[in-house]
């Protein structure tokens, strides 16, 4: 197997969804020979896949997909990977096949991997961190985990070959590969996806409890709380078993955050103003040091705001602009901040340098003023 050279081979890919149909086609992409047989239990998803073009195949069942498969991805929900290993252990798989999967959590995975290990298969956890609060196969996209870290977790005795060899089919990820300790993995995920997606379901839950005395809260709940709650919207399957292997963790940062905010209550109660003015002091420097511009902890959306007027038919114009200087947008949309005067616009690129043509274009074209927000 020689580096850069295009891999020629069967991949199988296990759960059709966000993740699985992303994979599948930057592995087409770097890969154009390879085979992609797909599979998953919502045969709704495995048509659309087949329609998409995001795998040549479909198989019927795990057995048939994974019996010629030379790498096996499997991208269900994590309680749904056990199970999948736990399939794959009973199968006679090729000699020499890798198998990983791209679950949010590794202890528990990597443990019921063990299987797989004993009877001389290779199995590397594997977690790329990025994402969307989307799910399904329309969502997948080949760009998604690019310049994101790409968390994997070998053993202690995995064949260095097969982990070179599980690079160079997920090169065209795009994304950085990193090696952690399944423990550690879980820790530091809990600490930066995990506990924050429970905290932005509890938020939602505290409007929606507001919202049935007081009905104005939804039509209030504009920038800062449609932002921190965006995660929100994430599939609830795939959350419930996050939660459910991630237990220990997130137990652990409960009582922290309670201490913290009881820390936070007091400085309230006694009007502490030099303390509080410390907190949200010392979030805001961390928060503004953080490596915005690569996929990490917080994904790098290039933003432009545009400051335009509220009229129907805006959002095409500036669309229509942008369209003729052949800019790609990934997102727009109308941030809802103020009542009657001017609506902010925010059109998300792929890159810094989109944002910049963005910028010019829509200074060449129109008077409407322009920020990146830095
Ligand atoms: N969404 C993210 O941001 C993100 C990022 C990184 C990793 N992950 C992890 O990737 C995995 C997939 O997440 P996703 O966002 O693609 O979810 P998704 O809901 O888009 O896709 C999951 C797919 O798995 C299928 N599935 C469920 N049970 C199955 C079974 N028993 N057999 C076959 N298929 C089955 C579902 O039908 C669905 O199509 C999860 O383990 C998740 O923790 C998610
Ligand atoms: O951007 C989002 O919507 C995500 O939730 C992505 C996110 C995250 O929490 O960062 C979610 C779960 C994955 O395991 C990795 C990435």
């Amino acid at each position: 197997m020689k580096a850069g050279v295009p891999l020629k081979g069967r991949v199988f890919i296990i759960g059709l969804g966000l993740i699985g149909g992303s994979l599948a086609l930057c592995i087409k992409a770097e890969h154009p020979k390879a085979k992609i047989i797909g599979y998953d239990i919502n045969k709704k998803q495995t048509r659309l896949a087949a329609m998409l073009g995001v795998v040549d195949e479909v198989a019927e069942e795990i057995e048939t997909g994974a019996a010629e498969a030379d790498l096996i991805l499997i991208a269900t929900p994590v309680k749904k990977i056990e199970t999948m290993i736990e399939q794959l252990c009973h199968l006679s798989l090729k000699q020499g096949v890798i198998i990983s999967d791209a679950g949010s959590t590794k202890v528990e995975i990597v443990k019921k991997a063990a299987c797989l290990r004993d009877k001389g298969y290779t199995f590397v956890g594997g977690h790329p961190m990025a994402g969307s609060h989307k799910s399904g196969v329309q969502a997948a996209k080949s760009i998604l985990f690019e310049n994101a870290f790409y968390l994997l977790t070998p053993e202690t005795d995995t064949d260095p070959e097969a982990l070179e060899s599980l690079k160079m089919w997920l090169k065209g990820t795009k994304a950085r590969f990193l090696q952690v300790h399944p423990a550690e993995h879980d820790y530091l995920t809990g600490v930066i996806s995990h506990f924050p997606h429970v905290i932005a379901a509890s938020l939602v839950h505290q409007a929606e409890r507001t919202s049935r005395t007081q009905s104005l809260v939804t039509r209030l709940a504009a920038g800062g709380f449609r932002d921190i709650t965006r995660i929100a919207s994430s599939s609830p399957h795939m959350w419930k078993d996050i939660s459910l292997h991630n237990k220990d963790v997130l137990l652990q940062l409960f009582t922290d955050w309670q201490e913290e905010m009881a820390r936070v209550a007091n400085m309230l109660r006694a009007e502490n103003e030099e303390a509080l003015l410390q907190y949200f002091s010392r979030a805001k420097q961390f928060r503004d040091e953080m490596p915005v511009k690569e996929k990490g902890a917080i994904p790098a959306f290039y933003d432009l705001f545009v400051d335009v007027p509220d009229y129907p038919g805006v959002i095409s114009e500036i669309t229509g602009y942008l369209a003729k200087e052949n800019i790609n947008l990934t997102n727009i949309r109308i941030r809802e901040t103020r009542e009657e005067v001017y609506g902010i616009l925010v059109i998300s690129f792929q890159t810094e340098e989109d944002r910049e043509r963005a910028e010019q274009c829509i200074r060449h074209y129109t008077n409407y003023e322009t920020s990146t927000g830095i």
